[in-house]
């Protein structure tokens, strides 16, 4: 693959080396976008594994591993990591990514939020970082394997070092796109996640968005997030929260989130990063959040309890 050459990055005339840092629902998409075009990734992931599988309506695709689990057994710093742990385990993460990152290595964040950069800058000094929007639905299965349930698409800001990113996925399935304003991406896609978080409250999936109580209540809590979102700067309009409940009732109703998948697991979940922000930014603007102080309570206690 072509690269183009910049003095910031390391390696700059030869091919870009990648690592994905969590290869699961989301990191096993794009481990295996890379894959298929001859670029497979280095893959660190926490539960050792010979190979992932991708599996979406047209079949499946083997990404060979195996699935490292020592970060004192990389050699060498590599060009670009993807990041696609959790919110909830970037801490236990640095690790791989002070064995991956020297100067110059591009930090991918696959993640949900809009304090991706905040949160993993301190983790890897002189290496730029790069937010993600990440759009589509992946679940993983009890085998093992992750089902890809829509086109894989990335939205990153209009940055220098989204360069060797969009470089990196070029013709492969994962289409990326850079926003100038990607502030206001990420906010509207955070909406979509805060209001999401209602499934883990009710334990059921895209299809309760039908029920009307459900889709009047789910509207009047995008309004309130809308708010937060406009009070931080997004350009978002007022018919973003109806769009966002119009596309979970066009979603097949047993479509989930990664929010629910956690709960459904018992794992810990990140609601801080898709519904606590919301939250904490509009107390600090002094607006109104009276569907957020009920709401991020019951998650914060679905995730961390106590009982
Ligand atoms: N799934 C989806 O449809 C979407 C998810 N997102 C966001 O993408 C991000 C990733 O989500 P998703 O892929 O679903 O999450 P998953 O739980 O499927 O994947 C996380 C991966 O990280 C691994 N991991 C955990 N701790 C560590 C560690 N210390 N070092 C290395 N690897 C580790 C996990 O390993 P193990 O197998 O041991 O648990 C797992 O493989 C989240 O922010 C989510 O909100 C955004 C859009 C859609
Ligand atoms: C797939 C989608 C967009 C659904 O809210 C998501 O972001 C997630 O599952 O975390």
């Amino acid at each position: 693959m072509a690269r183009t050459d910049s003095p910031d990055l390391p390696n700059a005339s030869a091919e870009p080396t990648i690592a994905i840092v969590g290869p699961g629902a989301i990191g096993t998409t794009v481990a295996a976008a890379l894959h298929e075009v001859g670029r497979t990734p280095i893959l660190c992931g926490r539960t050792p594994r010979e190979r992932l599988e991708l599996q979406d309506a047209t079949g499946s695709v083997i990404v060979p591993g195996p699935v490292r689990t020592d970060p004192e057994q990389i050699d060498e710093p590599v060009d670009l990591v993807f990041l696609a742990v959790k919110a909830t385990q970037v801490d236990a993460a640095a690790p791989w990514l002070g064995a991956l990152c020297h100067p110059g290595t591009a930090v991918c964040v696959l993640q949900n939020g809009v304090e991706q950069e905040a949160t993993v800058a301190p983790l890897v000094p002189g290496s730029p970082v790069v937010p993600s929007v990440v759009w589509f639905p992946a679940q993983g299965q009890p085998d093992g394997s992750v089902w890809l349930r829509g086109e894989a698409r990335l939205t990153l800001p209009d940055v220098p070092a989204a360069r060797i990113v969009l470089e990196a996925l070029r013709d492969t399935r994962c289409s990326v796109e850079t926003a100038a304003d990607f502030a206001s991406v990420a906010w509207r896609k955070l909406l979509q996640n805060a209001v999401a978080g209602l499934m883990v409250l009710s334990g059921r999936r895209s299809g309760m968005f039908g029920r009307p109580d459900i889709a009047r209540v789910s509207l009047e809590y995008l309004r309130e997030c809308l708010e937060v979102a406009r009070a931080e700067g997004a350009v978002l309009g007022d018919e973003v929260p109806r769009e966002i409940i119009e596309t979970f009732q066009a979603s097949p109703a047993d479509l989930g989130t990664s929010i629910l998948a956690d709960r459904e697991a018992g794992r810990p979940l990140e609601w801080d990063t898709r519904n606590g922000v919301v939250l904490r930014r509009g107390r600090a603007h002094g607006l109104p959040m009276p569907i957020s102080s009920i709401v991020v309570p019951l998650l914060a206690s679905a995730s961390d309890g106590p009982g």
